[in-house]
């Protein structure tokens, strides 16, 4: 009855009132994921200090807002007395149809202002809940866009999206519901309380026992519910891993002939949710019919209370119904305040972790007075004792005392065993990390005197699978250098030898290349990768070359599109062909983050160090797939 549309719950059904919340909560109870993954309340509502900020920004919303607010708290509050002159005028033994009339159109105004006024304040609560979201969203992930790559190595990107979710969402429940509810229960509450006393204030002093006596016991019931819920969960969740790890490891199982081991395993995890799941619905069950005891036990007793005292002629038939709806709507105001608190700490734990993501600071940052890179760019790279430590692993260098100098120009292949740093060149290279010691320099700037944008806007990196996103063909070209044209854009194709498989994609440029471009061959995403590499025409090339082995065709047609990438620009490669180290003006060969040898192919290869052995072993391979 008083329209309390803000609990709606998953099954989008609006759930009123004390029996209705009670409902609610214990099938959330038996919900997949409502109560199972509690999220972590905080210690104080301290953290809510930046939704209140967030929310702040749209004054005539809250404005609407709060007047919807007041106007359905007292036109629920005005339907109880509606009832009551309906009652003890409009069902009068011998009244007159006009007056009978007026207070059933008395009646209905009431109910088309609640209905009006609880559309009107569902509507700016969850507007302001939504957008609230939206905006901490779109904060979050402004922030995070600016954050070096070694954030995401102590934070999973797992984590974080799921604070961009369902954090966000319990943020969205607390501005677009818990405060709502809050402020009207809170009205209702006083508001029901003196009415109650004005209509009967000895059945009011009894119904003050009887809430507590209902509110306790349900309050109890629940917390002990979502306890055993939460662990019934964890055991559903455990049948679930099993079954998978099951099916994946299914020939593992077969041919060990373990099927009545793992058919005996099951039936313990299976077994345990039972157990678990019978004391679930034992206390539901229980919780349930004290509920229903209680409620209707009350009323009936309130009613009886009431009849004796209309037949002593002291108390009107209008004035008994009108008691016991307000009693009703009040003990639910009561119920739902008790919820509340818990609410807002919850809130607050995702307000204060989506805190973290928010004011996290980025270490690689633009200098007050960024030094600009000279013009044109020439393409020299410098590395002068470099040294670097990962910082998720200070004990080891990924780099020590490492100096290069790469002349404009030139390609310098890295060579090395796995681990020996290679990549670790290119990170330093994009200043997706600073080094402890040493210095990158760019054209003669140190890198940390520039600003990181201007370093990589004269960088282009090919990785070693290429990064497709899940867009067209055209935008996964265009990433490289979004004022590309389709003219530009075959142009490069062409030059990557990948304008024929381009051309032969049902829509061509158009073609959606799918959740991580899985509906192209390896060589062809490299080809994209490479004419990607080739929009951006930057002066310093960064290539991972691949290790997978590509048929030899393929392998001939990306290696034309490279040869075509590097000349005229400077370009480090790691290499993974004996064709690349070639043709390389330089190779270098890295151990354990040092450089060991350097030379030509021929020079190094007659020398028989670490080259000769890892080219015997690596390229003979390599060139034999
Ligand atoms: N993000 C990281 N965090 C911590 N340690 C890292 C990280 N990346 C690499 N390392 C470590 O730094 C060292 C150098 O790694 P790097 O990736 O540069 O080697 P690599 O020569 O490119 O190897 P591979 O050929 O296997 O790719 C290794 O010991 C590696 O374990």
């Amino acid at each position: 009855m008083d329209g309390n549309v803000e609990t709606q719950d998953t099954t989008g059904a609006p759930r009123r009132g004390l029996i209705g919340r009670l409902r609610r909560r214990s099938e959330a109870e038996d919900g997949a994921e409502t109560d199972a993954q509690e999220p972590k309340k905080a210690k104080s509502l301290g953290p809510l200090k930046m939704v209140y900020a967030a929310a702040a920004k749209y004054p005539t919303q809250i404005a609407l807002a709060f007047v919807a607010l007041l106007i359905t708290a007292g036109a629920t509050l005005a339907i109880p007395a509606g009832f009551k002159m309906v009652i003890d005028r409009g069902f009068a033994e011998g009244g007159d149809p006009a007056d009978i009339a007026r207070w059933f159109r008395y009646l209905l105004m009431i109910v088309g202002v609640l209905a009006i006024g609880t559309a009107l304040r569902f509507y700016f609560v969850s507007w302001i809940g939504e957008r609230v979201v939206a905006d901490i969203r779109l904060k979050v992930q402004q922030n995070l866009l600016r954050l070096a790559p070694g954030f995401y190595e102590e934070n999973s990107p797992k984590e974080i999206s799921s604070r961009m979710t369902s954090d966000t969402a319990i943020i969205e429940q607390v501005v677009g519901t818990t405060v709502s509810v809050a402020l009207r229960n809170t009205l209702m509450a006083i508001g029901g309380t003196i009415y109650l006393f004005y209509l009967a204030p000895q059945m009011t002093l009894g119904l003050a026992l009887v809430i507590p006596a209902i509110v306790i016991p349900i309050t109890v019931f629940g917390r002990r519910l979502r306890t055993v819920s939460r662990t019934s969960q964890d055991r559903v969740a455990d049948v679930g891993a099993m079954v998978t790890e099951v099916l994946s490891g299914m020939k593992i199982v077969q041919a060990f002939n373990q099927e009545s081991r793992e058919h005996a395993r099951f039936g313990a995890a299976v077994e345990r949710t039972f157990t678990i799941a019978k004391r679930r619905i034992l206390i539901r069950a229980v919780m349930t019919s004290v509920i229903i005891l209680m409620i209707f036990g009350s009323i009936t007793l309130l009613m009886w209370r009431g009849a004796v005292g209309v037949a002593e002629g002291a108390i009107s038939g209008g004035t008994i119904a009108a008691f016991v709806i307000t009693g009703g709507l009040v003990a639910g105001a009561f119920g739902s305040l008790t919820e509340v608190y818990g609410d807002l700490l919850r809130g607050a734990g995702a307000a204060s972790r989506l805190n973290e993501l928010l004011n996290t600071q980025a270490v690689i940052a633009p200098p007050a007075r960024p030094e600009k890179l000279p013009e044109p760019p020439r393409g020299a790279l410098s590395f002068r004792n470099v040294t670097f430590r990962y910082p998720t692993r200070p004990e080891t260098a990924a780099l020590k005392d490492f100096t290069l100098e790469v002349e404009p120009g030139e390609t310098v292949a890295i060579v090395g065993p796995s681990g020996a740093g290679k990549s670790t060149i290119f990170q330093l290279v994009e200043r997706f990390y600073d080094p402890q010691a040493g210095t990158v320099r760019l054209d003669g700037v140190p890198l940390t005197k520039a600003d990181p944008a201007d370093i990589r806007e004269r960088i282009a990196f090919v990785p070693q699978d290429g990064v497709l996103f899940s867009a067209d063909a055209r935008d996964n070209l265009r990433y490289g250098n979004w004022q590309a044209d389709d003219e530009a854009i075959w142009e490069a194709a062409r030059a990557a030898n990948a304008e024929r498989f381009i051309k032969e994609l049902p829509d061509g440029l158009d073609t959606y290349l799918g959740e991580s471009g899985t509906r192209l061959s390896g060589g062809q995403q490299q080809r994209i990768a490479i004419a990607r590499a080739l929009l951006r025409d930057a002066p310093i090339l960064l290539l991972d070359e691949a290790t997978s082995a590509l048929d030899a065709e393929s392998e001939q047609l990306v290696q034309q599109a490279l040869d075509r990438l590097m000349a005229d620009r400077t370009t480090l490669v790691i290499a993974h062909r004996l064709a690349t180290v070639r043709k390389a003006d330089r190779i270098v060969v890295l151990d354990e983050g040092r450089i060991v040898e350097q030379g030509t192919h021929t020079q190094l290869a007659k020398a028989g160090g670490l080259y000769a052995r890892l080219a015997s072993l690596q390229f003979a391979a390599t060139e034999a797939a």
